[in-house]
């Protein structure tokens, strides 16, 4: 059977990743800490003996300046590099710009967690008057306002997410590309969820770490996972960074 390996990496840290505040679709930037992320995998992949010949990323900066660091680190810059809304990251509706500790302190920490794992719950929508709302970002002008989300549940974004799976990226895959995927913590819970067939209830306890490949192995046919996905790091370091990644919703002491 021949197989074919398939790359996902969250991005690095962010701004509002440091600072604890619920971003979806609100472009920050990369902390420090990102930027440093974002090369570490890049060398990482590189010293694993991995090489791409296409990339994909989402409209966000943070992913796109991830996936360029790590291409660098690579070698790789002279790849395509294809940006897709659909890799975006969850929108988080009229949550983005809050503090994840105070909103737990505020509506509790049951609330929050079902706001930022529950599948098929999407947070309080935002509005057109809001600063975060996509159809005043230049960057998306060309599309259905339709297609704008106001607020998702991961389920949402899992709809809208595979369309860019099916249509752009499984091409690629099965004309014999490698390819890798940087995208955002919950778009890459909804590709992880379709690949892995994961329950509903299962992928609300499941977190992706900042900044580190995440490896799959695929039959080359029928693009399903031949054994169990990995991470490039080890599982203390990845058990800990996921555990961070739960616990920014908790109230702080
Ligand atoms: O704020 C967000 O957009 C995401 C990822 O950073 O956070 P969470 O892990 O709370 O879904």
């Amino acid at each position: 059977m021949s197989t074919v390996k398939v790359v996902l990496l969250r991005h690095g840290e962010s701004s509002w990743n440091k600072e604890n505040r619920f971003t979806g679709w609100a472009d920050v930037p990369l902390s420090e800490k990102g930027l440093t992320e974002a090369k570490f995998a890049g060398k990482q992949l590189k010293e694993n003996g991995f090489t791409f010949d296409v990339a994909y990323t989402s409209m966000l900066s943070r992913a796109i300046k991830t996936l360029w660091l790590a291409l660098e680190e690579m070698n790789l810059m002279y790849i395509p590099v294809y940006p897709n809304w659909r890799l975006n990251e969850r929108m988080y509706g009229a949550l983005q710009g809050l503090d994840k500790a105070e909103t737990a302190a505020k509506h509790g920490e049951d609330q929050v967690k079902v706001w930022r794992r529950a599948y098929a719950i999407p947070p309080p929508a935002l509005d057109e008057s809001n600063q975060y709302y996509p159809g005043n970002d230049p960057r998306y002008k060309h599309l259905n306002p339709a297609d704008l989300p106001k607020t998702e549940c991961l389920k949402d974004t899992v709809d809208r997410f595979l369309p860019a799976w099916h249509n752009e990226i499984v091409p690629q895959i099965k004309s014999g590309k490698k390819v890798l995927i940087a995208a955002h913590g919950n778009s890459l819970r909804a590709l992880i969820k379709y690949l892995d067939n994961v329950s509903d209830d299962d992928i609300v306890e499941l977190n992706v770490p900042t900044g580190i490949p995440l490896i799959y192995e695929l039959d080359a046919e029928t693009l399903k996972p031949v054994k169990k996905s990995y991470y490039l790091a080890d599982e203390e370091t990845v058990k800990a960074a996921q555990s961070a990644v739960a616990n920014q919703g908790k109230k702080k002491e």
